[in-house]
């Protein structure tokens, strides 16, 4: 359905502005906004001749039946890959010592619910925890943790001032948006938004320095995540995934992805494991609980934990609350999965032991 959407989309754009065909890198629908993602003109266009250029391309997408809002995004800096990684920090500069990304290779499997309530289950343990909303498409945390009306983000001589919500420093590409405006971004933008996310953050801001980051990587396992998974020294990946053979598939790739960047995969998380019914309490497998669970052990990596799939947890992030931060099964759930993931996290980051000879 959302692939359809995005088609037309492009269709729509593609016929009647020819001009812009060559320059269309990616088109996205969801919740009835679209974002289009434009590579930048070829040098000869004016400022002037450009905004015109991208008003009718929003006028253009508002026509196609069902699009409430468009955001156009323009790359300025298309860097390769391995640029990226030269450029990346210092771990020296690591805005915290456990820098965990939270991926999944398909979209819609509960990978920001989980990532925001890993982020609450680590505030539960004392931790001071950032994250990171790294998906420029369908960014989730405004909702996820109840600041969808909140201002937005502003930068000090320090760096950009992370929004606070349930004791979870963030930062969000959503955070940008305003209002229902139809909504241009400059300057450097997608891979550059978020480069600048993950390393212009003042996370400190005089509270102390963080223990925990969790980057919750846009779905997918395209050059968007690869150049995120260079940008920031991470400490490891967590790959959330459903059951379902399909999902699993996905969740392979996303394993690769990470795999090809060096970053260690701390391991799989099971997400809508099986219902907890909220009348009777008993679990049912609808979707073969357990899949993720076998998948991690061919793998050959940790199996840190399942969720059940509950309505409560729809609700609670529909009203921007953290199930990790109050009590029941889901809580426990997170709580456990949060404890194996910082556990194998640390693990992972520990330096190898030194050899001392004695005379
Ligand atoms: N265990 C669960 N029980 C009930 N609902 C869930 C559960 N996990 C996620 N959901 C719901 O499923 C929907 C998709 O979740 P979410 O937005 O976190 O997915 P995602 O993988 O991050 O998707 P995308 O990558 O497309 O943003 C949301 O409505 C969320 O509330």
């Amino acid at each position: 359905m959302q692939d359809d959407s995005a088609q037309t989309v492009r269709q729509a754009l593609e016929t009647q502005l020819p001009e812009l065909k060559a320059r269309v890198s990616a088109v996205d629908v969801r919740s009835a906004i679209a974002t289009i993602i434009l590579t930048p003109p070829d040098g000869g266009d004016g400022a002037d001749e450009e905004a015109g250029l991208r008003a009718r391309a929003e006028k253009a997408v508002l026509a196609v039946e069902g699009i409430e809002r468009v955001r156009i995004i323009v790359e300025t800096e298309r860097r390769p890959v391995r640029e990226a990684k030269r450029s990346a920090p210092s771990p020296a500069k690591a805005p915290a010592p456990l820098i965990i990304a939270v991926g999944s290779g398909k979209g819609g499997v509960g990978k920001s619910t989980v990532a925001a309530n890993l982020a609450g289950a680590c505030v539960r343990q004392g931790l001071r925890t950032g994250l990171v909303d790294a998906d420029v498409f369908g960014p989730s945390a405004p909702r996820l943790f109840g600041l969808t009306e909140a201002p937005g983000l502003r930068k000090t001589d320090a760096g950009i001032v992370p929004l606070q919500a349930h004791g979870v420093k963030l930062v969000s590409t959503g955070f940008l948006v305003g209002g229902r405006e139809p909504v241009v971004w400059r300057g450097p933008m997608v891979t550059g938004a978020i480069r600048q996310f993950l390393t212009e953050v003042d996370w400190d801001g005089g509270d102390g320095p963080l223990d925990v980051l969790i980057i919750d990587m846009p779905p997918g396992t395209g050059d968007a995540q690869l150049a995120i998974a260079q940008g920031m020294p991470i400490s490891g990946a967590v790959i959330v995934s459903t059951p379902q053979t399909v999902a699993l598939d996905d969740a392979r790739k996303a394993m690769a992805l990470f795999e090809r960047t060096e970053i260690p995969v701390l391991g799989m998380i099971e997400n809508m494991s099986f219902f907890l019914c909220p009348h009777c309490g008993e679990g049912s497998e609808i979707f073969g609980r357990g899949g993720v669970r076998s998948e991690a052990g061919l793998m050959g990596v940790p199996f840190l934990g399942e969720i059940p799939l509950h309505p409560s947890l729809r609700e609670a992030s529909d009203e921007g609350r953290l199930v990790a931060l109050e009590d029941g099964p889901l809580a426990r759930a997170f709580a456990s999965a949060a404890g194996a993931m910082l556990e194998t996290a640390r693990t992972a980051n520990r330096p190898a032991p030194e050899i001392v000879f004695e005379d």
